[in-house]
């Protein structure tokens, strides 16, 4: 599901996040790991407050694993709590669980401390459209299919999900808008699938992933679509985009080149690759504000 987000939306959104904020000791902020700066929305550190956060990297299978723990370390120095997993393959749902019982070992002392009964970690998932909320979630979910039914206090349309008693994730997760700050925030977005094809054009989007990957990745399109790895540098991407087009069978049909290659791009079927690095934001933003 995309979302087309108006102010009306966004207030909205905003809303019930704050409803959920409420119940919850710890944020589970979800970015895909191919774009951890251009997926986060900027608000939530602020909306938030003090609650502690854990931003989680998700897709790490389709990511660029050297940039991916560029990004970890930059988050480090950031002193932000962050993880990469793949929670299609149910890859490092135990560490987040481990990483939210640091978090949050200081604030469940205090808790004994005062002799309050002990009781599982409380978390919310959030992030933006197709990010993953949903299948890490369903992933939590599996582990026990029971849910805790509603509580006193809880709105009725809010469900915990058990996960032994270590951990009680909300089963809605909050939904906030991705920020289209730039050209390029908004390319990166598209190029991963984030937001919707109509936003940009077609083929827009894939020169703007072709131009990526020639200067980031060598050899990659070339390897993949079977040309001369010189081309790559000395043909207009517009027309390695034609011949690519051609070499895949669509004779002079640019628009289905440009589809199939954005569509392999996302799909992982040319590699792994992460859009952004820290270097590349390091000036344009502080990840604590
Ligand atoms: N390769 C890969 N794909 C993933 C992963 N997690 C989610 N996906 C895919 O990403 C797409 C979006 O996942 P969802 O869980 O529906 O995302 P969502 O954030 O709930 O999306 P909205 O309902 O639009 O807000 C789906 O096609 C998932 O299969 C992952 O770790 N790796």
């Amino acid at each position: 599901m995309t979302i087309q987000w108006y102010p009306g939306h966004m207030a909205k959104a905003k809303r019930q996040f704050q409803e959920k904020l409420k119940l919850v000791d710890v944020v589970f902020e979800l970015v895909d790991a191919r774009i951890p700066y251009s997926s986060r929305n900027p608000d939530l550190v602020e909306m938030i407050g003090n609650k502690p956060r854990i931003t989680i990297l998700m897709k790490s299978d389709l990511a660029d694993m050297k940039r991916v723990n560029d990004w970890l370390k930059f988050y480090e120095s950031q002193g932000i709590y962050a993880i990469s997993i793949n929670a299609k393959q149910g890859q490092g749902i135990k560490e987040v669980i481990k990483l939210a019982k640091v978090v949050l070992k200081e604030l469940f002392e205090k808790r004994e401390a005062k002799g309050l009964k002990s009781r599982a970690i409380r978390a919310v998932c959030v992030g933006i459209p197709n990010v993953g909320k949903s299948t890490l979630i369903n992933r939590f979910a599996r582990k026990n299919i029971a849910q805790t039914g509603n509580r006193p206090g809880v709105t009725k349309s809010q469900q915990w999900i058990k996960y032994g008693k270590e951990l009680e994730l909300l089963d809605t997760p909050g939904i906030l808008w991705p920020k289209f700050e730039d050209q390029e925030v908004g390319k990166r977005l598209a190029v991963t699938g984030a937001i919707k094809d109509t936003l940009l054009h077609l083929d827009d989007i894939a020169l703007f992933g072709m131009s990526y990957l020639v200067n980031n990745y060598p050899g990659v399109l070339a390897d993949r679509y079977k040309f001369e790895k010189r081309l790559e540098t000395e043909m207009p991407l517009p027309e390695l985009l034609m011949e690519i087009t051609r070499l895949r069978g669509f004779k002079d049909d640019y628009e289905r080149g440009a589809q199939v290659l954005i569509h392999e791009l996302r799909d992982g079927k040319l590699g792994r690759f992460t859009f952004e690095t820290p270097d590349d934001i390091n000036e344009e933003s502080d990840f604590n504000e």
